[in-house]
């Protein structure tokens, strides 16, 4: 109770006082209503000692409150609640035997074993049961040797508070003594269906129940566990319920509650993470719809489902970071990543194509999912076959798929590409291939132009001996199959060359090799083929001639390169050119006992004064 204002306080003062007293009688009153909705809900007995208890000791700091239960066969004390009490006190106070707490005796018992521990004995109250049997006593403490303030007790507020701790605690006694049965017969309120709620309950969602014009929450015990509270828990009003979800979703579950409200929408439906009891946060998915309307169409109830989806977002997000990571890796490195499926049946299919077919193909990946066989529209021509091929091999099941090939996407200049991929096997006979395409036309330039190089001499530009060889090969294996007649190989080589070197220098020396290479090309056909062999001897392969023609070729050559001398410093550097010539047949031997025997012819040439063409006898190229 408010105590007496005196005369000398100022209004100012008298006023601050009052609103306190009133502001901690409210708190005093809401703490009390809850811990009474508490018991109405059937909390455990001892939680709610506690929950008095400590809520005594907070409004009277000055005062220590403890509540003991009795247990009449036993004839022993057993601990309710004693928050701030020594343990030791407490062990004695359990190991004391009582006959009857009600009695004079069982005071001074108390008083004394409390003393040693600094504990003065203020009241004693007994916990009756509505049989009227003690089933407990209340007691409060003061702490200390000094001199004990006794106008705590006199204060009515000290009084209201042990008056309702001991209300409180007899009622939670009490409660306790009721068979669990008979307190959760009748809930949930407004469950029809009493077996489709445990069912639903069963599986692990919750159930809620919402007044929509008082604004009153019902909450099953499965929709309370899945934020880790208990069944006695949990106030019904809506302002807390708002408060237990996260600040960044509820503008947007308001919104939602009031759509569905206002019949926007058919069904409440809602994803948004909610406060456990532990102050850490779950994702749930709550749905719900509008089951009472009132005639204007307000909405009066509504009724509604919640599933712990945490989990479930998790995995999704961990799902959603792997496939952008998927996305980033296919969408950074350049080239086209795929996965092409190969049922059965044999009819592949692409299942996944990254954006990297737009650089390589000049294809959208859609096209590509659409229809795998557009890739043809811009394969090269002339690697199609090989292409082709490879396709097949995939089809029928090959072990791997290695292919370079051009491709020629419209509007674009021609591309190498290099595909490469390997085939995964799956139960029912399906193979799946993994592969990545790349553009390589940078690298098959500098491919393309080093192969050149190690197949061109440096200084004429013609082919060296290497690549001379080959293409004699070539045509060997043509006439040796009967795709080609004859053909005849020459073997030049200039004159004292030695000569220019010494008199005019390395430079005319290397000028006069140009010149001849560049006499000789003038002179041949395409069919035909020519080669620096090394120094200044040059090879020739006239194809489809017989000896008589070569002859007239090598007179031509010889005609032509002493008729178009190369000019130095004003003088004519005259060089003549002896020929050795040797008929490559059917039966001949091999290309290099062919080029031999020409060598041969060039030979007896050189001995013979140079400047002129000798033949091989037929009998001296060797037959195979
Ligand atoms: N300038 C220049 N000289 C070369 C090159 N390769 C070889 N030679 C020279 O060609 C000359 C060939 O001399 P020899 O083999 O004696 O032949 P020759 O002087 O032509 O005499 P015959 O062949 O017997 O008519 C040597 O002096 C070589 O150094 C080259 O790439 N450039």
């Amino acid at each position: 109770m408010m105590p007496e204002p005196t005369p000398n306080k100022d209004a100012a003062a008298v006023a601050a006082e009052h609103n306190r007293d009133c502001d901690f009688a409210r708190k005093a009153l809401a703490f009390n209503h809850l811990t009474l909705s508490y018991i109405a809900r059937g909390a455990p007995l001892d939680q709610l000692l506690d929950r008095i208890a400590s809520g005594f000791s907070c409004a009277t700091p000055q005062r220590m409150l403890a509540i003991f239960l009795f247990d009449a066969q036993a004839r022993r004390m057993r601990i309710g609640a004693a928050p701030r009490m020594a343990p030791a006190f407490l062990a004695e106070v359990t190991a004391l035997e009582v006959d009857d707490p009600d009695t004079p005796g069982f005071w001074s018992g108390l008083s004394a074993l409390g003393a040693p521990y600094g504990l003065r004995l203020r009241e004693m109250l007994p916990l009756r049961s509505f049989a009227g049997e003690v089933a407990g006593v209340l007691v409060v403490c003061a702490e200390g040797q000094a001199a004990v303030d006794d106008s705590v007790e006199r204060d009515q507020g000290y009084r209201d508070s042990v008056g309702a701790a001991v209300s409180m605690a007899m009622l939670a006694i009490e409660r306790s003594l009721v068979p669990v049965h008979v307190r959760v017969k009748g809930e949930p309120p407004g469950m029809a269906d009493e077996r489709m709620a445990l069912a639903i309950e069963g599986s692990g969602t919750g159930i809620w129940d919402r007044n929509a014009v008082t604004g009153e929450m019902y909450y099953s015990r499965g929709w309370k566990a899945i934020l880790g509270y208990e069944d006695w828990e949990l106030s019904s009003h809506l302002e807390d319920a708002y408060q237990r979800i996260h600040p960044d979703d509820l503008a947007y579950v308001q919104e939602t509650v009031r759509q569905h409200f206002e019949s926007r929408s058919d069904n409440y439906q809602v994803e948004h993470r909610i406060r456990c009891r532990d102050g850490s946060y779950k994702w749930i998915c709550s749905r719900g719809k509008v089951v009472a309307r009132d005639a204007q169409g307000n909405a009066l109830r509504m009724i509604g489902t919640t599933t712990d989806i945490t989990e479930i977002k998790s995995l999704t997000e961990k799902l959603a970071k792997s496939s952008r990571m998927l996305d980033y890796l296919t969408h950074e490195i350049p080239g086209m990543v795929f996965q092409f499926k190969v049922p059965p049946d044999g009819r592949g299919y692409f299942t996944y194509v990254s954006e990297g077919a737009r650089e390589t193909y000049g294809l959208t990946p859609q096209q590509l999912l659409e229809s795998p066989t557009v890739i043809k529209s811009v394969i090269h021509p002339e690697d199609m076959p090989l292409y082709e091929a490879a396709r097949q091999a995939v089809l029928a099941g090959a072990s791997h798929w290695i292919l370079e090939f051009r491709v020629m996407p419209p509007g674009q200049c021609v591309r190498w590409l290099r595909g490469e991929a390997r085939p995964r096997r799956l139960a029912d006979g399906t193979i799946l291939w993994h592969g990545f395409i790349s553009d390589i036309s940078q690298s098959k330039a500098i491919e393309l132009e080093l192969q050149e190089f190690a197949l061109t001499d440096y200084l004429t530009q013609l082919p060296n001996r290497r690549h001379f060889m080959q293409r004699l090969l070539e045509e060997y294996n043509r006439i040796q199959r009967g795709i080609a007649g004859t053909a005849a190989v020459l073997m030049c080589d200039l004159d004292h060359f030695k000569r220019i070197n010494d008199s005019l220098g390395h430079a005319v020396g290397d000028q006069v090799l140009k010149h001849f290479a560049g006499v000789l090309m003038s002179q041949l056909r395409k069919t035909d083929a020519a080669g620096r062999l090394g120094g200044e001897e040059f090879a020739v392969l006239l194809a489809g001639v017989d000896l008589q023609a070569a002859a007239e070729f090598a007179t031509r050559l010889q005609n032509c390169f002493a008729g178009q001398p190369l000019w130095h410093d004003g003088r004519k550097v005259e060089v003549t050119l002896s020929i050795g010539i040797a008929l490559m047949q059917a039966d001949s031997a091999g290309q290099e006992q062919v080029l031999r025997a020409s060598d041969d012819a060039l030979y007896r040439a050189k001995e013979r004064g140079r400047n002129r063409f000798e033949f091989a006898p037929l009998a001296c190229v060797p037959r195979g």
